[in-house]
């Protein structure tokens, strides 16, 4: 499938536009994914949106000079065209707490399991130490469970995340496409983990493209292999998909 300008672009980051690294300080974007970024959006008339699991802050700091509009945090909060930020109402600063207690207590007895704290949400990294996926996943169950529906767990790669219930990356993509310069436009979403398939179904139920970066299940209906074949392809080069691709 070949890139068409007139589409409105939702992008992810981590594992999309930049390559998963052992720590999300050390994600860097290329200077080809820079350019490539710069020129989508002149050339599709500034639609291009970043879709991401990072605070728009985060995602400011990685793209920068470019200042893209940005739904941060799973979709929790969303810069629109206009510079206007909308953000959800914050769980209950208790809960929060609470949750930040127990897991960075969790994270300081654990070599390898890193607690990211964004505010709003909180992120329970164990790229360096897989072996306690099933305590990490269980603690955050119990924590969103014992927060009365206030916040959800969303996992994702070698994470596991609780952020506040009711927004994700599908109603941010859709609000979006309420909005000039994204409304009217055939929405494309590239992304390669869990949490943007949300963002696969919002696109594919308005007539868009989906298209999976690397290896898993996914509900969208095309695929690339890596970050380097996501950046070629936005720069209009033709690319294949390798069948041998594995899970990062
Ligand atoms: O929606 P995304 O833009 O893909 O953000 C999802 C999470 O990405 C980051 O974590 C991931 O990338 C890290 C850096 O490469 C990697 O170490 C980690 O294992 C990945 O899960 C980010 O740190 C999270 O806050 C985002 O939610």
């Amino acid at each position: 499938m070949r890139i068409d300008e007139r589409w409105a672009f939702f992008i992810d980051l981590d594992g999309t536009l930049v390559e998963l690294v052992g720590h999300p300080e050390h994600a860097e974007l290329t200077a080809a994914g820079r350019r490539a970024l710069t020129a989508l959006e002149a050339g599709a008339d500034s639609a291009v949106a970043v879709i991401s699991g990072r605070s728009i802050a985060s995602v400011d700091r990685l793209l920068e000079p470019l200042q893209l509009p940005v739904a941060g945090l799973h979709g929790t909060e969303r810069r629109g065209a206009d510079g206007q930020v909308h953000r959800a109402p914050p769980a209950a600063e208790e809960l929060i707490a609470r949750a930040r207690l127990e897991l960075g207590q969790l994270a300081a007895a654990h070599r390898g399991i890193l607690l990211e704290d964004k505010g709003s949400a909180l992120a329970v990294h164990y790229r360096g130490a897989q072996e306690m996926e099933p305590e990490i996943r269980a603690l955050t169950e119990r924590l969103a469970a014992e927060s009365a529906g206030a916040l959800e767990v969303q996992p994702g790669k070698r994470v596991y995340e609780l952020r506040p219930a009711g927004f994700d990356k599908g109603r941010a993509v859709a609000a979006f496409l309420e909005e000039a310069p994204f409304a009217g436009r055939r929405p494309v979403c590239l992304g390669d983990d869990l949490t943007d398939e949300d963002a696969f179904r919002a696109v594919l139920e308005r007539g868009g493209h989906a298209i999976k970066v690397g290896a898993g299940l996914t509900t969208a209906q095309w695929r690339l292999p890596d970050p380097a074949a996501v950046i070629a392809w936005l720069a209009g080069e033709r690319v294949a998909y390798p069948a041998d691709k594995e899970e990062t």
